[in-house]
């Protein structure tokens, strides 16, 4: 379980996040929605140990962690707004510096089968500065499942994407979800918040306004005017 008690994030003179929980159980979805400036990229780095918090304590199945540790590094993987690839780098080479790092075990096989997986085996072998965005992104995820984390923080990983790799990228996110993995996505998306997640949070000003269990069968319109109510509320 990963969680998060009374996080209080504050930059400077703003305050981020507001006393902040979440937990977050093995095989679950939870979709984080928002509008723009709300601090949910925030509390994912916050989350994957790339920012301290100011307050309150983060808990990975019930110790405490700090930011950089390598267990929470290996244990969380982290698809954020930037890649973390090498440019000079072939989509092998890239995979393989971050199997080294993490000790990956049966490295070379993993890695032939996620570049099989997202669809960049036939583009193993070329530096990837000439990549499209999706490519890239396809090739971040593949990093991201590289060291087959225990919870998965998604930010936005829909974007740049195509029709036929956000499928793709779905049905790896249900496969791992399957296997016990818990899934943390953010989203402007709602089509894929209600596709990929059980459950959502919306954060607003730093705060959870509301949370949900997701209708599947209720589809967008029901959830659009929830998500507006919610944000207008005082
Ligand atoms: N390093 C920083 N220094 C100063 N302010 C920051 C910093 N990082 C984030 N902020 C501010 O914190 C607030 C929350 O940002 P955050 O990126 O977490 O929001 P978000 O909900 O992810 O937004 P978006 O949907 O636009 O990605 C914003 O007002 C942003 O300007």
């Amino acid at each position: 379980m990963l969680e998060l008690k009374n996080i209080t994030k504050v930059i400077g003179e703003k305050i981020i996040l507001r006393n902040f929980s979440l937990a977050l159980e093995q095989g679950k979805s939870v979709a984080v929605v928002g509008p723009n400036g709300a601090g949910k990229s925030t509390f994912f780095k916050l989350a994957a140990g790339l920012m301290q918090q100011t307050s309150g304590e983060i808990l990975l199945n019930g110790e405490q962690i700090k930011k950089k540790s390598l267990l929470l590094k290996k244990k969380v993987g982290y698809l954020g707004h930037e890649s973390f690839l090498y440019n000079a780098l072939t989509p092998i080479e890239n995979l393989t510096f971050y199997g080294k790092l993490y000790k990956v075990k049966n490295m070379e096989e993993k890695i032939t089968e996620l570049l099989r997986a997202v669809g960049l085996h036939y583009f193993k072998d070329i530096p990837i500065r000439s990549f499209s965005r999706g490519m890239m992104q396809r090739l971040a995820i593949a990093r991201v499942l590289l060291a087959e984390p225990e919870f998965l923080l998604l930010d936005e990983p829909h974007t740049g994407l195509d029709q036929e790799a956000v499928s793709l990228l779905n049905q790896l996110i249900k496969e791992r979800q399957n296997k016990g993995v818990a899934i943390l996505l953010i989203s402007h998306d709602f089509e894929q918040v209600i596709n990929v997640c059980d459950q959502v949070l919306i954060l607003n000003k730093g705060k959870v306004v509301d949370e949900k269990d997701i209708d599947h069968q209720a589809g967008l319109m029901p959830f659009k005017k929830w998500y507006e109510a919610a944000v207008s509320r005082k």
